[in-house]
């Protein structure tokens, strides 16, 4: 028997020598190891089928009150975040406290759609003054609570088929976009939601946006550069009191346009980079996948990258979305993205059914960027206990963990993220620092940026493990 252990425990080291791709762990860091599984293993004794399957309100407000690997999580260093829609990331007690009974926000009741009006002549028929509205309301508590749900996605939304839940979804996005864009809200919007991302641990973003979004009073689009110095100077603000903290966008275009559409919007893109090299790292392509263009379909706009980049004197690599899908026979976009030399990918779900695809992300260090939470309120995962996550894991992928469109699912920064699927999968913390050593080594940043991200991360998950220790949440 005695020799049997010693080949097993060569086989486990073996086997996590791979994994871990040199990373080192402390001793203090072997005991916090040992003390979240068994954390974590006692905590879901107490859950059943249900908890897995429904990221309900319910069970929401159970965990945060009664969780402590929840309560453990939210105070641990997350790294990077690589994966957001910037357009999906309210802070809805803030739109509550700031937005929602501004003197210009107007609503449509049928619609359910906030939108800012210069004043009441210029409201487009249906939209009325929310915050008269509200004056009118005899029960305000309620008449509160009405608007709030509204702005993310409520269980009764999801009660569609998966074919429907986007619809709902993107109906949420479209509700506020009228609102957030407008040029005197938006910088505040986000430093909100920056702000919301560095108290939950996060050090670097590269978030995905559009261009030309905002818009000024007479609801006419700013240029792309008035856009890129408002974001400019939000950033300077957050690095005055963050000093290490930095940030990158990621251009978005839709998949709904055409070919010709997307090339100019690469050219723009491409400009826009030539103006602001450090503030913006890379391009994609977003929306629903298995609903718009293939990447084969973009393909014709796509593959001009090259040449664009060439004639413009500027480079932007691809992040592109894909394998975000249920479906391996019509949508191959997996191939595409690799073939256009995508860098990461966004979700990737679906590579758990292409082990050659998986080898050849493996080898080519492309990192995932994976949004459980996201998954599942979006129906590509039923049971998060099913998430492939671990499998890439313990394949040696490298994978970050990512909140997609935390504004629309109801939370703020990415805690709820590395809870779930460290519930789920039993992610242990050797696994979610593995994840948060990934976002940084394959994010934007320079290899000096980097160096210093990882020695400020390191510090702190040194801090975290001793708190977690003495603070002895099993007992
Ligand atoms: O998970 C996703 N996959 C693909 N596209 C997405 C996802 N989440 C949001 N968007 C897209 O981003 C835009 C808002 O910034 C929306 O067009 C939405 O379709």
């Amino acid at each position: 028997m005695e020799d049997y252990l010693k080949k097993r425990q060569d086989f486990e080291r073996e086997i996590t020598t791979a994994k871990y791709n040199g990373i080192a762990f402390t001793p203090l860091e072997e005991e916090t190891n040992k003390l979240y599984r068994q954390i974590l293993i006692s905590e879901r004794a107490t859950k059943d089928d249900s908890f897995y399957k429904g990221y309900t309100l319910k069970h929401r407000e159970q965990f945060e009150k009664e969780s402590h690997i929840f309560k453990a999580i939210q105070k641990l260093p997350k790294g990077a975040v690589l994966h957001i829609h910037t357009d999906c990331c309210m802070d809805i007690d803030w739109f509550m406290e700031e937005l929602a009974y501004h003197e210009n926000t107007y609503f449509n009741q049928e619609t359910s759609t906030f939108k800012y009006f210069q004043n009441a002549e210029k409201a487009e028929s249906g939209f009325k003054n929310l915050r008269q509205e509200r004056e009118k309301a005899s029960d305000k508590a309620q008449f509160d609570a009405e608007i709030r749900k509204c702005l993310f996605v409520q269980e009764e939304d999801r009660m569609v088929s998966k074919e429907n839940i986007w619809k709902a979804f993107e109906k949420k996005i479209m509700s506020i976009s009228g609102v957030i864009y407008f040029r005197e809200h938006f910088p505040r919007y986000m430093k909100r939601y920056l702000e919301n991302f560095i108290k939950d641990g996060v050090i670097h973003i590269e978030a995905r946006a559009f261009l030309g979004f905002t818009f000024n009073e007479d609801g006419f689009n700013l240029s792309v550069n008035e856009e890129m110095d408002m974001i400019s100077t939000v950033l300077n603000e957050i690095k005055a009191e963050h000093p290490y903290f930095t940030f990158q966008l990621i251009i978005q275009g839709l998949k709904m346009w055409d070919v010709n559409q997307v090339e100019q919007y690469m050219r723009d893109a491409l400009i826009a980079k030539k103006h602001h090299p450090e503030l913006i790292c890379a391009f994609d392509m977003v929306q629903e996948e298995d609903a718009f263009k293939t990447m084969i379909e973009l393909a014709p706009a796509l593959i001009k990258m090259k040449e664009m980049q060439a004639e413009i004197g500027v480079e932007l690599p691809f992040v592109f979305h894909g394998g975000e899908s249920l479906h391996t026979l019509k949508n191959t976009n997996l191939f595409d993205v690799l073939l256009l030399g995508t860098k990461r990918i966004g979700h990737g779900i679906n590579l758990s059914q292409h082990s050659y695809l998986l080898e050849k992300i493996k080898n080519d260090e492309v990192c995932l960027e994976i949004c459980p939470v996201s998954n599942q309120i979006l129906k590509y995962i039923d049971d998060i206990r099913l998430h492939p996550i671990k499998t890439f894991l313990n394949y040696g992928v490298k994978v970050s963990i990512n909140p997609d469109d935390p504004g629309f699912f109801g939370y703020n920064g990415v805690s709820m993220d590395f809870f779930f699927v460290s519930f789920g999968t039993q992610l242990d913390y050797k696994d979610l620092k593995l994840c948060a050593y990934n976002s940084i080594q394959y994010s934007f940043l320079s290899d000096d940026q980097k160096k210093a991200a990882w020695e400020e991360l390191e510090k702190r998950f040194q801090v975290w493990c001793k708190w977690f220790i003495e603070s002895n949440l099993s007992s």
